[in-house]
């Protein structure tokens, strides 16, 4: 039974009449599929029920064809590897379950049923400062139990951020994102004399990861030196808490190249009445040095964010009611 795999109980009368408890594996014909959610370059999301539960998931389905043609394995095992790393956060959308058919793989996963944030903070326009506060907090919050569990997002951006039911967020999207070898695994290889440090952030097939995220929310470091850490997904954060509050983000241009210019220049400004406090976190974010960005604990403390606070509690409180800043 593959990892993250549940499995399904059916109770059978066998030929002489005895009660035979038989474990089974989930399958497409468990789940009524609803409309589609949302559609990534590789994947469909589609709305599912499932039968015997009636209880509501998203299930991410992933043709074959399609990923072997365009060479994206990698990219499914590591969004798979990831998802299995990020098992329990409430910020983090969940994997249930996998299974394949003849033609595709399937993921069920939370529902996010209040969609994605961006697609929130455009009906609004912007976010107070209070909102902007919650869900920055939140998005921080999921952003430390990645990190804490050796993974980096590399792609983080509003589209990427759901909403589930009760309003509160959870991060999707980990097919981009770079899986820290744990410590203990790392010793134990370079003691073998496999992991080789010079490989940097080679692919498995040698491949150098010429991945870079969205042009809006690429750090500079991703596009000078080719590699992200933990600080690129702080830069993102920076871009986002901005966002929310001006309602498009610091860096935005006519065109990638230029946005690049203005990103690795650090060209952008504030607009007249943006929160001092916020711009105080935001400048301390948007550093081209990564080392020299704020780290998650310094933010936590930082001013914009007296009052908030973090861990289970901030899971369980209401969301604020969505305003706009004006
Ligand atoms: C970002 C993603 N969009 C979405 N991904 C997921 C959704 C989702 C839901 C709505 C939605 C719900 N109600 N109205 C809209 C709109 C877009 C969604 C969900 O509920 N559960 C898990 C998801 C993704 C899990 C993935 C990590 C494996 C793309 C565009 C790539 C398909």
């Amino acid at each position: 039974q593959e990892r993250g795999a549940a499995v399904g109980v059916r109770r059978e009368t066998d030929a002489s009449g005895r009660t035979v408890v038989r474990q089974v594996k989930k399958g497409v014909r468990d789940f009524s599929f609803g409309r589609i959610l949302g559609e990534g370059s590789y994947s469909s999301v589609y709305l599912a029920t499932d039968r015997q539960t009636l209880k509501e998931y998203a299930i991410k389905v992933l043709e074959k064809r399609h990923i072997i043609k365009e060479k994206k394995i990698k990219y499914v095992n590591i969004e798979k590897d990831t998802l299995n790393r990020l098992t329990e956060h409430p910020g983090i959308v969940r994997l249930y379950y996998t299974f394949q058919d003849q033609n595709s793989l399937y993921y069920v996963l939370d529902l996010c049923s209040g969609g994605e944030l961006l697609g929130v903070l455009k009906k609004t326009g912007t976010f107070d400062v209070e909102c902007t506060r919650f869900y920055s907090a939140q998005i921080l919050d999921a952003i430390s139990y990645m990190h804490s569990r050796g993974v980096i997002h590399r792609d983080l951006k509003p589209e990427n951020v759901l909403l589930d039911d009760q309003m509160n967020i959870k991060i999707t999207d980990f097919g981009t994102a770079k899986l820290l070898q744990d410590p203990r695994e790392a010793r134990r290889q370079m003691e073998r004399g496999i992991l080789d440090p010079s490989r940097g952030d080679e692919d498995d097939d040698g491949r150098a990861a010429s991945f870079v995220g969205t042009a809006e929310y690429v750090s500079p470091e991703l596009l000078t030196h080719k590699n992200a850490c933990k600080a690129s997904d702080l830069w993102a954060f920076g871009c986002i808490v901005y966002q929310l509050l001006v309602g498009r983000p610091p860096f935005k241009a006519g065109s990638e190249y230029l946005t690049f210019q203005k990103i690795v220049h650090l060209e952008y400004e504030f607009p007249q009445g943006f929160p001092l406090a916020a711009r105080d976190l935001v400048e301390r974010l948007l550093v081209l040095d990564p080392s020299r960005r704020l780290t998650i604990e310094h933010i936590k403390n930082h001013e914009f964010f007296d009052g908030q606070a973090f861990g289970k509690t901030l899971w369980r409180t209401k969301a604020p009611r969505l305003r706009p800043y004006v």
